[in-house]
């Protein structure tokens, strides 16, 4: 799929709890982890939308062509993973989606398009293209096709927050790829210190 056939997500709104600090802030091999994230994604589609209630944190530290989706909050707070990602989805105009977290210190540009050069051979019913391990799918590093806005606002007026949940209701296609390293996250500090190549 060419770039211009692929719009990238990156969602940047989790509280980062257990890091205790702005994770996507961090510094990896000398670059913010979410400027590494960033340029996968740029790399994949020439529209990269970061989905966040904190644009004035990131802005300066990424290209000025940047779209940002300033998410919908609920009483103040934000409303997880999978409601922001509904709410970006909601502006995409190509076909398929790359959904990034921003925690992804080892995601490679050359696997990720590899990847992005099979959806053309997706079953045409599959909502997403997404890794799977034996505790589940990779929900936040791989693809989504547009048409699963419909599906998915309705899962969440339901009640629904699992991507798991919702992936599991859907006809979803297995990347074939037996990495487990580019899927590493960058969720404690523990993590930080193994995080750099
Ligand atoms: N926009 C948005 N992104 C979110 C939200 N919740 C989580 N994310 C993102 O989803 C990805 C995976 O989240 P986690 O690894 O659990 O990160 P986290 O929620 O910041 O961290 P913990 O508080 O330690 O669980 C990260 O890119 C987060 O920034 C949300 O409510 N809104
Ligand atoms: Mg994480």
């Amino acid at each position: 799929m060419t770039k211009d056939k692929l719009t990238a997500i990156i969602l940047v709104g989790g509280k980062s709890s257990r890091m205790g600090q702005d994770k996507s802030l961090l510094p990896i091999n000398g670059i913010p982890l979410l400027l590494g994230v960033y340029q996968v994604a740029a790399a994949c589609a020439n529209r990269v939308y970061f989905i966040t209630p904190w644009q004035e944190r990131y802005q300066d530290l990424l290209p000025e062509n940047s779209i940002f989706i300033r998410e919908d909050l609920l009483l103040g707070e934000t409303q997880g993973p999978l409601v922001a990602f509904s709410q970006g989805l909601a502006q995409v105009e190509t076909e398929w989606v790359l959904l990034l977290a921003c925690d992804l210190p080892k995601l490679k540009i050359e696997i990720v398009q590899a990847w992005a050069e099979k959806l053309v051979d997706v079953r045409k019913d599959a909502i997403a293209f997404l890794a799977h391990h034996p505790k589940g799918w990779e929900p936040l590093c791989g693809f989504y096709h547009r048409s699963s806005l419909p599906g998915l606002n309705e899962f969440i007026n339901e009640g629904g927050r699992s991507f798991q949940q919702w992936l599991n209701q859907n006809i979803v296609e297995i990347i074939p790829s037996n990495q487990t390293s580019i899927f590493f996250n960058c969720n404690t500090p523990e993590d930080l210190a193994n995080s750099a190549e």
